[in-house]
């Protein structure tokens, strides 16, 4: 294979395609650019980890992705559809059905159990799966604590609920922004292999942004962020 049909054939199957997105702040006075025309794209059933410095704009980046925040410019396109021509209800819509989400400090509903957590990207699609719950809540090995909250929780078994929520049902995609960050280095080894796990029975893609480099050695694509800019 040529190098260039090679690089076709890696990006035939592309879920999520994003051009020249670009993302300004204003601080004071000053308009600071943080995203750079970033064009990147992402293979169906990739796990992709995005590394850089601190304050290079990993995070920043993820949020454009998932159509957390909002790009100055540039367009975000997922499986067929235009996502920066959506309006905020069509956007929840895929968020809900397409998209997992992992976060460094959890973000689980505090009033809500274990398996309620779980349950809720099913329940607020309107498609409750109870068997599929159950299945996530053995498979991140929470059977003895699903009508705990997570204030009951410790770091690790809130971010085993968390990655359970993210896959129970069957993203596209999931983002996660440091999900290991906040755990000590078993905690962190057993979260990371789980989420590996269950997105690869999913058959899932993952963009993962770390500072873990064996994490990075685990991933089928590393992106490195300089500045605003991916650089390698
Ligand atoms: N709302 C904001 N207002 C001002 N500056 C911001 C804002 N959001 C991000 N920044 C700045 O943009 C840059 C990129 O931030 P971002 O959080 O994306 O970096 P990062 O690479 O994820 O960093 P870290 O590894 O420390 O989490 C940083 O310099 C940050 O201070």
């Amino acid at each position: 294979m040529t190098l260039s049909s090679a690089a076709s054939a890696s990006r035939s199957n592309i879920l999520l395609n994003a051009s020249k997105l670009t993302k300004t702040v204003q601080v004071g006075e000053q308009t600071l650019s943080i995203i750079k025309e970033v064009d990147i794209y992402i293979n169906a059933g990739e796990f992709v980890v995005i590394m850089g410095k601190s304050g290079s704009g990993k995070s920043t980046l993820l949020g454009l992705l998932a159509t957390l925040d909002y790009p100055d410019s540039g367009s975000v396109e997922l499986a067929d559809h235009m996502l920066s021509d959506l309006d905020e209800d069509a956007l929840a819509v895929i968020r809900q059905r397409d998209m997992g989400f992992v976060f460094q400090s959890f973000h689980l509903l505090p009033t809500l159990t274990v398996a309620e957590n779980i349950a809720f990207p099913l329940d607020i699609a309107r498609r409750p799966n109870q068997a599929r719950v159950n299945e996530l809540i053995e498979a991140v090995d929470l059977g003895h604590r699903r009508d705990s909250l997570p204030n009951q929780l410790s770091g690790g078994e809130q971010q085993r609920t968390a990655v359970a929520r993210a896959l129970v049902s069957h993203p596209k995609i999931v983002f996660a922004d440091e999900p290991t960050g906040n755990l000590d280095e078993q905690n962190a080894n057993q979260v990371m292999q789980l989420l590996l796990d269950l997105r690869q029975q999913v058959g899932s893609a993952l963009v993962v942004v770390t500072h873990d480099p064996a994490l990075a050695a685990m991933a089928d694509r590393v992106i490195t962020m300089h500045d605003g800019r991916i650089v390698s």
